[in-house]
């Protein structure tokens, strides 16, 4: 049985254990961290062989599988998921879905709230993680080469034809890098463009701050709670490319309140400093 509150491995010590049974906080974060990516690669490779079996090769199918496997990970680390408006992702049809990105740790909070037939936007370097790569490829993940804008962009512009032929919604990280401030970076622009050009929806969805359970910075990795919210969409029908800033303005601040007041800080919602 997976263990409840974060019991594995290098559990806080409880008081009677005393100081042999303490680990410091650099070994328990580095045993966190390095038992996440083992579990990570093990079953990318286990669920490389059910997908290649069950649907053949490269397809958002496949995100499925790959849902259900990740799903288990947060009982190994003691994480709780409070999940409200599931009821927002039942738009008709395509949607960008725009999330902030705090650490690798939300491949959990991703898959706890990824609808059906939804891919996400990652960068290519992903793709060289070994089976982690394999699989995120297998899961029809849209690679973007940050390094060259010209090329992101004719890659976004494709999927704004696709995803609405093809009826997927499209999951983007608009920090474009992760961020574990507990605030969040100003928004790139490449979803808003997306969302415009194919006239879809913008939903964006909310993670509480992680910093009180995970901090890299002071090697902190414990149990803790993840509150969720996926906020109403934001229609795009008659938008035009002038719109863009506006829009992306509009989503980031809907996005910094929500994760302040979710994260107990209602009080630096108006602070852009
Ligand atoms: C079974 C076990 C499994 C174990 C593993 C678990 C799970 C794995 C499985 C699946 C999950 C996969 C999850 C993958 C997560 C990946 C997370 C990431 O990789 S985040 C990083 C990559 N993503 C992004 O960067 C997205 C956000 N970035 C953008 O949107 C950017 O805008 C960009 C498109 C990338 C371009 O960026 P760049 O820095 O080069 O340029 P600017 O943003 O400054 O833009 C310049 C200029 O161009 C305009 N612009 C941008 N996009 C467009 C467009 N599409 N069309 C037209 N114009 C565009 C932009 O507005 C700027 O102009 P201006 O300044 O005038 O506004
Ligand atoms: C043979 C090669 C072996 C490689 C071994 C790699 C080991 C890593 C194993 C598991 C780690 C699990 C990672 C899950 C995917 C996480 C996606 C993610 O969060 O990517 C970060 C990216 O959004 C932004 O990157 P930056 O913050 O800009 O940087």
């Amino acid at each position: 049985m997976p263990a409840a509150q974060g019991t594995f491995p290098g559990r806080p010590a409880r008081p009677a254990e005393g100081a042999a049974g303490r680990l410091s906080p650099t070994v328990n974060f580095a045993l966190r961290i390095g038992f996440y990516c083992v579990l990570c690669l093990v079953c990318s490779a286990l669920a490389a062989v059910a997908c290649l079996l069950v649907n053949g090769g490269r397809t958002v199918k496949n995100m499925r599988i790959i849902r259900a496997v990740v799903r288990t990970f947060k009982y190994f680390f003691g994480l709780r998921f409070e999940v409200k408006g599931l009821e927002n992702f039942k738009v008709e049809g395509p949607a960008i879905i725009v999330s902030n990105h705090q650490s690798v740790l939300d491949m959990m909070g991703l898959m706890e709230v990824l609808p059906d037939n939804c891919v996400q936007v990652g960068k290519k370097e992903l793709m060289y993680m070994g089976s982690v790569g394999l699989i995120i490829y297998l899961g029809g993940v849209i690679f973007i080469n940050r390094k060259s804008t010209s090329s992101a962009k004719m890659v976004m512009s494709e999927v704004a034809k696709t995803m609405v032929a093809e009826n997927v919604k499209v999951w983007v990280y608009p920090e474009g890098t992760r961020n574990c401030t507990g605030d969040l970076l100003p928004f790139k622009k490449g979803a808003f463009h997306l969302a415009i050009q194919a006239q879809v929806p913008v939903i964006p969805v909310v993670y509480s701050s992680f910093t009180s359970f995970y901090n890299p910075k002071t090697k902190l990795f414990t149990s803790g709670k993840i509150k969720v919210e996926v906020l109403p969409p934001i229609e795009t029908k008659g938008l035009t490319p002038d719109d863009v800033t506006d829009l992306t303005d509009r989503c980031f601040s809907t996005m910094r309140e929500t994760l302040f007041r979710l994260s107990g800080r209602p009080s630096q919602a108006k602070d852009s400093s």
